[in-house]
């Protein structure tokens, strides 16, 4: 088992570079079922949800080859299969693309349910809907497995009742190779379906509209290998940032989109923090205005990303003042919160609101990552605080971020990962 530790209480300084974004690899990858070439992905993120889905894709008779760290060679060709239901598949939330890939290829799919973080239920009926309206018959069998078919897959209409990332991007993997014209409204207009819409159009797909809410996708019959380098991690980019915050630090971001960062960056600006904006960077100085409270609410993409409300929960119980978070995306995105009260945070949770009574100072506790987010929420706590905390479950953590004690150290952290062999904290060795 594994822990990290974390002896916090110093602002963070520097510069970190940002990683490929997570959302897009995991989309990516299976995507390049579609292909009837290899491809060459880079800037991929060295994290295990990008093993994971490299391994299914093995599983299925796919070549799979790491050419550096943030490259990898996919060769579809000998995929010789329509089915996906290893224990590997129920591992991760995005193994959900590999039935629009599978659709989109084979006509058919069969797929296990997907896993990913915890947020209470998280259904797939609108990926669902549209794959039943491009023709497909869907079954669920055993409680396990999804079962798609279709004797023509073809183009139609699609309205999204709920704006899904997921659902909009299964349905455009299934329609670029589907007969005729599919058309998505209400469509998520996230950076990772850009990516996509990119990555497909580059192999020779014909997907218009990707970051405006209705999405247009003509099928085609081939799709050529190409090289492919994906958009840097939002996600991963607002989590340093708010470290930074956090802290009173001052640091620099590299290797991210700014206009991605929006939203962040709107509320950090608005709690004092003066940033600075370059071509591919991002400079967060917390060290000038003392820190005002705010209040978030999550939305799908140009809004706040749920994504980055954990690590924003940990910021701000950092500033004095009540703020408030309104979680409008997931039902029970709040597991969190308890970890951070044995912190000593001052939270509560009325339904989709967390009350944040920020200001007084945190001491060090054993704490857990619930979730992936949760857990760099957890770090960020950590950070603030002086004194010497225990992350365990931090495999949660590992799903996202890329090499994250080596770039937290290098912006001045003192946080490492220590093994162990037990609860017994006798047992932890460095
Ligand atoms: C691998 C990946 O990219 N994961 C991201 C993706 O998850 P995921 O694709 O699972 O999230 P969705 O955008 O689909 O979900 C958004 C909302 O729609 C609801 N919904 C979704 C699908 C559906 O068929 N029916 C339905 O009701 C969900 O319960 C949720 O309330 O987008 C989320 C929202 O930005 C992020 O938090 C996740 O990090
Ligand atoms: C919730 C997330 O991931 P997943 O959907 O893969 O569980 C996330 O990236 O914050």
């Amino acid at each position: 088992m594994e822990k990290f530790v974390v002896n916090g209480g110093k602002p963070l300084f520097g510069e970190v570079n940002i990683s490929g974004a997570k959302n897009a690899a995991v989309a990516i990858i299976p995507a390049v079922i579609l292909c009837d070439e290899p491809c060459q992905i880079e800037n991929i993120p060295n994290i295990s949800d990008v093993s994971l889905i490299s391994r299914i894709l093995q599983q299925m008779g796919a070549q799979v080859r790491r050419i550096n760290k943030s490259s990898l060679y996919i060769d579809p060709t000998h995929i010789s299969t329509h089915s996906a239901t290893t224990e590997l598949v129920r591992g991760m939330r995005a193994s959900y693309y590999l039935l629009g890939a599978l659709l989109g290829r084979c006509g058919k799919a069969q797929v296990a349910l997907p896993g990913g973080c915890n947020f209470g239920v998280r259904p797939i009926d609108q990926h669902l809907k549209g794959f039943e309206a491009m023709g497909a018959v869907t079954q669920l069998v055993d409680g396990a497995i999804i079962e798609a078919d279709a004797d023509n897959l073809h183009g139609e209409h699609i309205y999204l009742d709920v704006v899904s990332v997921g659902a909009t991007m299964n349905i455009m993997l299934a329609a670029s190779k589907a007969e005729g014209m599919t058309i998505i409204e209400n469509a998520a207009r996230e950076p990772h379906i850009v990516d996509l819409a990119n990555f497909l159009n580059s192999m020779g797909a014909d997907v218009r509209g990707a970051g405006t809410d209705v999405i247009k996708i003509r099928g085609v019959k081939y799709l050529h290998g190409i090289t492919y380098s994906i958009i840097p991690d939002q996600i991963e980019a607002g989590t340093y940032m708010c470290a930074a915050a956090a802290t009173r630090g001052c640091i620099t971001v590299n290797n991210i989109t700014p206009k991605h960062l929006e939203s962040i960056t709107a509320k950090l600006r608005e709690m004092g923090v003066v940033i600075t904006e370059y071509d591919e960077a991002i400079k967060i100085d917390a060290t000038k205005n003392p820190l005002k409270r705010c209040n978030i609410k999550t939305m799908p993409h140009p809004g706040f990303p749920t994504d980055c409300q954990p690590q924003f929960a940990a910021l701000l119980v950092s500033v004095p003042g009540t703020s408030i978070i309104n979680e409008n995306v997931w039902d029970n995105r709040y597991q969190y919160v308890s970890e951070l009260v044995r912190m000593g945070a001052h939270i509560s949770v009325e339904g989709r609101l967390a009350i944040i009574e920020g200001g007084s100072p945190l001491t060090a506790a054993p704490v857990k990552a619930t979730d992936l987010r949760a857990g760099a929420a957890m770090i960020i706590a950590a950070l603030e605080i002086n004194g010497v905390t225990e992350i365990s479950s931090i495999q949660y953590i590992e799903r996202g971020y890329e090499d994250v004690i080596e770039k937290f150290r290098a912006l001045g952290a003192d946080i490492k990962k220590v093994y162990y062999a037990g609860d017994n904290e006798d047992e932890l060795r460095a």
